[in-house]
């Protein structure tokens, strides 16, 4: 069975209307998924371990169903022996893409120094950056195992300075994925366990008897993990809610059509629900590209999950001009935005809102998924209109600095005492004033 994927024109009168049914996106807050994912967190809140040994027995159907969490944890030993038995190939590039990746996190923190400065009457102010002490981070493992997400999640919380970077991450029947264990070796993860869904959210949350709860909790997952983050938002910190990856193509017409079939591709295998779509001004190019996917589907091995996705959530939209295409895209604010153009930077200039931007033919989306530097955890679902990608800042926190000196406080005592009784607060106003010298 073949892909039936959906053909849109922006001259359609309803154009507008379709685009926003086809970006719909409601499985974070699907009822039913919302109902399970409040009763497994109020379940780790209250029984701690043993609901999290029960769920993860249940959802990961591991083998033999272990009585204790002991089962869970990956000690550090493990972790390096999986990176000692690596096929060497492997190996390389897990560390060459981990220190690309440290590099351009490292550029984010020269950005993000602190600063002070001192006014004429010696009063210093300033701001402190301090690294979190404890995160979690969440490697989602359900239908795919992700290596590269491992890498994504702690090198920047490890350049940031966080000490203590606990990962989660499922392992379906049990079976844990050695190229994950060698990842959160070369990253410097302090302790893996072997959890995932809902439940891992909770425990890292709340904390349990064997798992102290952490600060922030960071990571990508499917619409359990991202309806648990949601919740415990506020008890943690969460970075964002990074849903199934999208793509979103914008082309002349002037790339190899194979090459745009196999990069919708390449975000449709990861899930039923990712987005694939194409916008392009030339409707005999959109034919070309549709026949490479039909030509490029049996040739892949996740074939049933790209066909699901593609054909209920992927388009190609003819558009009037690339002009359109950037307004349109803008509309999309896609997680990954290829422009697949001559003189990419033309359009890049005007995109306002994209996870990750990919500019030229050669700059396919995989290729930043792994090793370019750049994090491929980002918004997806319209939501990098408002947020970023995952980065060093998402480790660390700010805090105000003040140093007021004996003459300062004689300016501000004034001008704060004046305000406090503006808005009714006596001790305010009578705190600042007690510091004032009394007039000579
Ligand atoms: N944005 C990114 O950077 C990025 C990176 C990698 C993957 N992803 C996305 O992350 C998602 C990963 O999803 P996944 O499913 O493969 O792995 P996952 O680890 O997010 O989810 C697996 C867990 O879901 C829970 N679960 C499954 N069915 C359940 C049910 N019926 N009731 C309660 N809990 C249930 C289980 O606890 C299981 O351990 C995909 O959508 C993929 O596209 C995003
Ligand atoms: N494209 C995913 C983010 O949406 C990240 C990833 C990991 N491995 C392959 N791809
Ligand atoms: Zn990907």
């Amino acid at each position: 069975m073949t892909i039936q994927i959906r053909h849109l024109d922006s001259a359609q009168p309803d154009f507008k209307q379709r685009l926003d049914t086809l970006l719909a996106f409601e499985a974070s807050t699907d009822e039913a998924i919302e109902k399970s994912v409040a009763a497994i967190l109020h379940d780790v809140k209250h029984r701690g371990d043993a609901a999290v040994l029960e769920y993860t027995n249940k959802f990961d159907r591991i083998p033999a169903s272990p009585t204790s969490m002991a089962a869970f944890d990956v000690p550090q030993t493990e972790l390096q022996a999986a990176l000692d038995a690596l096929p060497a190939a492997q190996r390389a590039a897990l560390e060459t893409a981990a220190e690309r990746i440290r590099v351009f996190h490292e550029r984010q923190k020269e950005e993000l120094r602190g600063f002070t400065y001192t006014e004429p009457d010696g009063t210093l102010l300033g701001q402190k950056i301090t690294p979190l002490d404890r995160v979690g981070i969440y490697v989602p493992g359900g239908k795919a195992a992700y290596p590269s997400s491992v890498l994504m999640n702690a090198v920047p919380a490890k350049v940031a300075g966080v000490l203590d970077i606990i990962m989660v991450v499922p392992t379906p029947d049990g079976v844990k994925n050695q190229m994950v264990l060698a990842a959160a070796a070369i990253a410097g993860v302090t302790r893996v366990i072997t959890i995932g869904g809902a439940q891992a959210v909770g425990a890292l949350a709340y904390g349990t008897a064997t798992i102290a709860p952490v600060d922030k909790i960071v990571g990508p997952g499917n619409a359990y993990v991202a309806a648990a983050k949601r919740r415990v938002f506020g008890t943690v910190g969460i970075d964002m809610i990074a849903g199934p990856s999208e793509i979103l193509v914008l082309c002349d017409g002037t790339t190899d059509p194979d090459w745009v079939a196999m990069d919708l591709f390449s975000q449709a295998e990861h899930d039923e629900l990712a987005q694939a779509i194409m916008l392009c001004p030339d409707a005999d190019y959109i034919a070309k590209v549709e026949a490479s996917i039909h030509k490029l589907l049996p040739t892949m091995p996740r074939a049933d999950t790209i066909r699901t996705s593609m054909t209920d959530r992927g388009a190609l939209v003819k558009v009037r001009d690339m002009q359109e295409a950037c307004d349109i895209a803008n509309a999309i604010a896609a997680e990954h935005l290829e422009i697949s153009a001559e003189d990419p930077q033309q359009w890049a200039d005007k995109i306002r809102h994209a996870g990750a931007m990919f500019l030229g033919r050669f700059s396919s989306e995989s290729l930043g998924d792994y090793c370019c530097g750049p994090n491929h955890v980002l918004p997806t679902s319209r939501t990098a209109r408002f947020s970023s990608p995952l980065g060093v800042y998402d480790f660390q926190k700010r805090s105000s600095v003040i140093f007021v000196s004996e003459a300062g406080a004689q300016t501000l005592g004034r001008i704060a005492a004046e305000l406090a009784y503006g808005e009714g607060l006596q001790a305010h106003a009578r705190s600042a004033e007690l510091r004032l010298r009394p007039a000579a």
